[in-house]
């Protein structure tokens, strides 16, 4: 069902549709903002929007009054060698999911708008844990998410703000910034959605090639015999590494963590963490997992 939305008059009609606006500056975004009587829920998205992102939309809407989605591919997040040309851009198709979802206002800044003196020169340390897991294979790379996801902040001033467990390491540094920074805004985190043969969905997913698609499946296949050996007493990393299939894919990382992402925890809440690339695709994952005291 399409839940009810308020019509913003100052803000130009994406296509005529009478609830969902498309904005593409901050001049535009203020008094879109400043209509929206009640709470606010930001959804921030680098586009290419599937059904983890529908998901995201969906428990925005149902918790604030209004829903801001954010689409931008963030330059300052990707490496020198990595996709950022190449990442899918599909603006109309994500702004009719948006619509569908019953989101009020699109804000799709482009580079100079979010970066109108080039690159920042002042950007969010994401300290130590910034450096490991991701951050060890894409340096630089929580700096450029942390430096955004504050800026769209800024200038959304949510009350609620919508993240993913499929980037669990990004959801929990979005949290520790929030609350090292003072920052007045509530982080929601959403659980991972996946394909019915367990792959989590992901904007890359697009660039992978059937075969690919199919031997992307060691990721989540993986996880799950870590998760379940971890739960029966055993030794979840390790069962989790036996199970990965390298000739699939090549590992980058395979970890359990509490779920802080410190040390892993001898008993009780944990999590497990995986990257792979898939022929020149990198894919990460991970699952809540409940360790067994071995004795
Ligand atoms: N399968 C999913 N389930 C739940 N949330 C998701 C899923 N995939 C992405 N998200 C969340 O959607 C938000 C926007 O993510 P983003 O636009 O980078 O999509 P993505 O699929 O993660 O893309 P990529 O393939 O580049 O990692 C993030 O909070 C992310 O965690
Ligand atoms: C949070 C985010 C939109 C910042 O660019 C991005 O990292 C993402 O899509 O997960
Ligand atoms: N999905 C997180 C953003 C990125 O991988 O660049």
């Amino acid at each position: 069902m399409k839940h009810p939305t308020k019509t913003l008059r100052s803000a130009p009609r994406f296509r005529g549709d009478p609830a969902t606006a498309l904005v593409h500056t901050r001049a535009e975004l203020t008094p879109a903002r400043a209509a929206m009587p009640g709470s606010v829920a930001v959804v921030m998205t680098m586009g290419a929007l599937h059904e983890g992102h529908r998901e995201l939309l969906r428990a925005a809407r149902e918790q604030a009054d209004h829903v801001i989605a954010t689409i931008f591919v963030n330059p300052l997040q990707f490496g020198p060698n990595e996709d950022f040309d190449r990442y899918p851009r599909t603006l109309d198709a994500d702004v009719a999911v948006c619509a569908e979802a019953g989101v009020d206002l699109v804000f799709a800044p482009d580079r100079d708008e979010m970066y109108p003196s080039g690159e920042p020169m002042v950007r969010v340390n994401p300290g130590e844990l910034g450096e490991r897991l991701e951050g060890a294979s894409r340096p630089g790379f929580f700096h450029g998410v942390l430096t955004v996801v504050l800026k769209l902040l800024q200038v959304t001033r949510p009350d609620l703000a919508f993240f993913g467990e499929k980037d669990y390491q990004q959801l929990t540094l979005v949290r520790r910034m929030v609350r090292d920074l003072d920052v007045p805004v509530r982080i929601v985190g959403v659980p991972t959605v996946r394909e019915p043969d367990g792959l989590a969905l992901s904007s890359r997913n697009r660039y992978l090639t059937p075969a690919e698609r199919a031997a992307a499946l060691t990721l989540s296949g993986a996880l799950r015999a870590g998760a379940e050996a971890a739960a029966q007493g055993r030794d979840g990393e390790a069962v989790a590494r036996a199970a990965f299939d390298s000739d699939a894919a090549k590992l980058d990382y395979l970890v359990l963590t509490d779920p802080d992402l410190g040390p892993p925890p001898a008993e009780g809440p944990a999590r497990l963490l995986v990257a792979a690339w898939v022929g020149s695709t990198r894919l990460i994952d991970n699952v809540a997992v409940e360790v067994a005291s071995s004795t």
